[in-house]
């Protein structure tokens, strides 16, 4: 059984925009795997970030896939875009649709790799039926829409029943991640780590994202 390896995935929600080409040179040195954008719409979730276009620009500007996080309502308007735009991933909240199987299918179609993302309260149960058709399962470890919020234990519990459902998944955690925490969340079952303000918001985000990258290793 092959066991998922361990990636950090800078979230740039909380990077500085006017240097965004910086930020995002600094994680790829400090070996980041992934970049994950947070994509919210001021109705699925309460703030606005950015769209299609502007992850567009952003992959490319960078050597990392994308991870494309839809905190969106209709999620279906807009997965092409994003798969045109180059995302490696793109997640869609399972609160945020009628026709979550449907999507997943389309992004597939679209060449991208289709994943789920729940928020804390949403069961595991609900996205069973899902689960051999994603490529990866977020699981939200603060209510979505704001970075440097503080990680709400009960969804390590959540990580875990999901590891011991499917031992082989992409399992990636999703808001509060810290040096103080990320093991907790290894253990659990994560291995796939969403980090935002704290490689941002800190002297050398290279350094820092390089420290995440030793610590999962
Ligand atoms: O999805 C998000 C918020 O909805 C962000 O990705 C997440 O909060 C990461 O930021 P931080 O590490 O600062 O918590």
């Amino acid at each position: 059984m092959t066991k998922p390896s361990a990636i950090i995935a800078p979230s740039v929600l909380n990077a500085n925009f006017l240097r965004l080409q910086d930020e995002i040179s600094a994680i790829e040195k400090g070996g980041a795997g992934l970049v994950h954008l947070d994509i919210m719409d001021g109705h699925f979730v309460p703030n606005i970030s950015f769209g299609p276009d502007i992850s567009k620009q952003i992959g490319k500007a960078s050597s990392l896939p994308m991870d494309c996080h839809l905190m969106i309502s209709n999620p279906e308007m807009f997965v092409d875009e994003f798969a045109k735009a180059g995302a490696r991933y793109i997640s869609i909240q399972a609160e945020s649709t009628h026709h979550l199987d449907r999507i997943l299918n389309r992004i597939r179609e679209l060449g991208a790799k289709p994943a789920v993302s729940i928020n804390p309260a949403t069961p595991i149960e609900n996205i069973k039926w899902v689960l051999d058709t994603v490529d990866m399962v977020l699981v939200m470890s603060v209510n979505p829409g704001f970075g440097g919020q503080s990680l709400i234990p009960y969804c390590l519990d959540k990580i875990h029943e999901l590891r011991s459902l499917k031992p082989e998944l992409d399992i990636e955690i999703d808001g509060g991640v810290k040096l103080s925490n990320i093991l907790d969340a290894k253990k659990a079952g994560a291995n796939i780590f969403v980090v935002g303000s704290a490689i941002f918001k800190t002297e050398s985000p290279e350094e820092t994202c390089r420290e995440f990258v030793n610590q999962v290793k």
